[in-house]
């Protein structure tokens, strides 16, 4: 493959990328059924983009709703290899200012199991290694190329990853912030865990649009707070991602592309033909 193959998956607020070339639109279909929407594949520079707007167009999906599987499945379907994750977080931390954007390299999970969250099971066990959640390749390019742009820029930091769609209560808040953590979101916990699972480079430009509830000096976080600073942030989001796709390449020096060399445990012999079948995308090459 001459040129890289970038999946970006907005978040709120982004939901349509413009300055794509030759621009198509694809219903994907997948074994874990549908993505949250069309996806919208195109090039930018010397690269091709595939674009899926994680809650879909309109926004219509809960974070709990999100198929993740599905979306990952798809984008591994059209051939993209590394995904830039885009997302409204909340800040944890007095130093991220509502505006500034965070590259995180942590995530916790506190969502509460009701989201699929993995590609095994049905007669096979894998574990990835889930120690380094986030690609730190790419995640160091979206930090250069953030910069680049002129955003303020946190490399690194824990977002952690609640159920909602209800915001945190004051309590949670201040119990997470006394856990250390940077930022806080409901979507991207299972969303890496899935890209690791298939293969694939993944990391997150989070534009911090709140104080969540904990500051004292500012309001409680609304839908209405995020929207406005989403909108006046969602420009800097989009060149950042035009920036990253200029120094992205085929090459990826990371150990993504290779995260199941060493993960499935089951006897090769004892996998369904079914699960092989329906598998065959993410472990074949293992088999
Ligand atoms: C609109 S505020 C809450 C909503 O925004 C974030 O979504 P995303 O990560 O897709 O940008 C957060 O996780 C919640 O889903
Ligand atoms: N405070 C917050 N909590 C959870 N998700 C968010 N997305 C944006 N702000 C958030």
């Amino acid at each position: 493959m001459s040129e890289p193959v970038i999946g970006v998956v907005g978040g709120s607020g982004l939901y349509e990328m413009e300055g794509l070339k030759d621009v198509c639109e694809e219903r994907v279909e997948t074994p874990f059924g549908e993505p949250s929407d069309l996806l919208v594949t195109g090039r930018l520079g010397d690269a091709r983009l595939v674009f899926l707007p994680r809650h879909g167009r309109g926004h219509r999906l809960l974070p709990s709703e999100v198929n993740y599987r599905a979306n990952i499945y798809a984008l591994k379907k059209l051939g993209v290899e590394q995904v830039i994750s885009v997302s409204a977080v909340g800040s944890m931390k007095e130093e991220i200012v509502p505006g500034h954007i965070v590259i995180p390299d942590q995530f916790f999970d506190r969502t509460a199991g009701r989201r699929d969250s993995t590609f095994f099971g049905e007669g096979v066990v894998g574990h990835v290694q889930f120690a380094d959640p986030v690609c730190l390749r790419l995640a160091g390019l979206l930090a250069t190329a953030a910069r680049q742009v002129g955003a303020v820029v946190h490399e690194g930091g824990t977002y952690i990853c609640m159920e909602g769609p209800q915001f945190s209560t004051r309590a949670e808040s201040r119990i997470y912030r006394s856990w250390g953590v940077d930022i806080i979101g409901m979507t991207n916990v299972s969303e890496a865990k899935l890209a690791r699972e298939a293969e694939l480079c993944y990391a997150t430009i989070a534009l911090a649009t709140d104080y969540d509830c904990w500051h004292e000096g500012h309001d409680d976080v609304s839908v209405e707070a995020v929207v406005a600073l989403i909108k006046k942030n969602v420009a800097l989001a989009k060149r950042i991602i035009a920036a990253a796709v200029e120094l992205l390449t085929t090459q990826r020096s990371c150990g993504c592309g290779s995260a199941l060399a060493y993960a499935i445990m089951t006897d090769r012999k004892l996998i369904p033909p079914v699960t092989r079948e329906k598998l065959d995308l993410i472990i074949g090459k293992y088999l």
